[in-house]
């Protein structure tokens, strides 16, 4: 049997001893006492407060702030360091994650056993990192997904931004910079990096031919952040690319191995709109759901548009109201799109009839000539 007691000290400060504080401060300084029989001698020093230091440990872990990274230019390394960071207070869980239920508890389980397989990493002789790459169209949560997973690991994020690094080098060094227990994302990869050789500009679109420079960080540079062997300097590592544009991807650079798990974020299905009615309207159903269900079969709306009609705009407005929206939303957005479908068909007729005025004419003309 073992008792604990926390005791609570006040401690004065003198100014010979802390120079640097105003003299007089009060200090509280705070301790534990552990009282055990003393036939528990040996259980209670080792095993049991070894235990205790574990668990302190992992407490502490979960409740430190996680933190957002973002990586500096190189010119200004020498005064802010690599990478400068804030508090990341993103909200998003995998409960708040509108994506098909399978995929997602697919994605939950990978990231369960990911985050236990220390030993069995090491026992294949593969660095412990893993890779996911999002794609899918804009505003469809590949974003909130990357918050969601480092939320659920208790992970700090660095955004590598891409195009302020000017070599391969400096990309090595950025890697070397970053802690374990960490999620390394490069969103758009496909804008930041121009796989045959050319960066681009981010805001223009504009190439840099930065090679003449002999500045540029390029593919194989890359393939080496990614599972070279400067790959392995930490541990517990995910690593995660978003793209709006697949096919743009050189398929080394999201091969098996590197991109372990490709997840497509796609447009709104009738799964993702209940976890987002339920989220934003606290429903679970309604009858308006039935002719939703049939709208979103017919066109194809981001969750982000479909959360933003679910969320109330005045206090007046309520989940009905919502829900009315988002069905008008939906059937302007298919009736554009039956209008973009017909569009061709009247071209075609539109052709068909000029060419029979053309065969009308030339017959005309001949019967005139003849
Ligand atoms: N699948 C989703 N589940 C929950 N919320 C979503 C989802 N998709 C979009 N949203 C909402 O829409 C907003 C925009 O989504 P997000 O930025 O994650 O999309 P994205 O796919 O990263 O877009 P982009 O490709 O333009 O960067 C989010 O703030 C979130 O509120």
């Amino acid at each position: 049997m073992v008792r604990w007691q926390g005791l609570k000290e006040t401690i004065q400060l003198n100014s010979s001893t802390e120079s640097m504080r105003p003299t007089n401060d009060l200090f509280a300084k705070k301790s534990f006492v552990l009282t055990f029989h003393k036939k528990t001698r040996g259980i209670v020093t080792e095993a049991y407060l070894n235990h205790v230091m574990e668990e302190g440990k992992a407490i502490q872990f979960k409740n430190s702030t996680r933190k957002l990274y973002a990586n500096n230019k190189s010119y200004n390394w020498q005064y802010e360091g690599m990478w400068s960071w804030i508090n990341f207070e993103h909200p998003a869980t995998f409960d708040t994650l509108a994506i098909d239920p399978c995929r997602k508890q697919e994605i939950i389980d990978d990231l369960r056993t990911f985050k236990k397989a220390k030993d069995y990493y090491a026992k294949i002789g593969k660095a412990w990192k893993r890779g996911y790459l999002l794609y899918g169209p804009p505003g469809t949560g590949k974003s909130t997904m990357i918050a969601a997973i480092a939320n659920f690991m208790d992970y700090d994020i660095y955004d590598l931004e891409l195009t302020s690094v000017k070599s391969n080098a400096e990309l090595k060094q950025l890697l070397i910079d970053t802690t374990s227990k960490s999620v390394i994302v490069i969103e758009d990869i496909d804008c930041s990096l121009d796989l045959t050789g050319k960066r681009k500009n981010k805001n223009d679109g504009t190439e840099r031919d930065d090679q003449a420079n002999n500045r540029r960080v390029t593919l194989s540079g890359l393939l080496n952040f990614i599972d070279g062997i400067w790959s392995a300097c930490g541990q517990e590592r995910i690593i995660i690319f978003t793209t709006n544009h697949l096919e743009r991807l050189d398929p080394a650079l999201i091969r098996r191995g590197r991109m372990d798990m490709h997840i497509e974020m796609s447009y709104c299905e009738f799964e993702a709109f209940k976890i987002l009615a339920k989220n934003y309207l606290g429903i679970d159903s309604h009858p308006l759901f039935r002719e939703i269900k049939l709208l979103l079969e017919e066109i194809n709306i981001s969750p982000c548009d479909v959360a933003e009609k679910l969320m109330p705009k005045r206090d007046s407005q309520d989940a009905e109201d919502c829900l009315k929206d988002l069905i008008l939303a939906m059937e302007a957005a298919e009736r554009k799109a039956k209008c973009k479908e017909a569009k061709p068909k009247n071209l075609v007729a539109e052709l068909l009839k000029n060419l029979a005025c053309f065969k009308k004419s030339m017959k005309h003309l001949k019967l005139k000539a003849g």
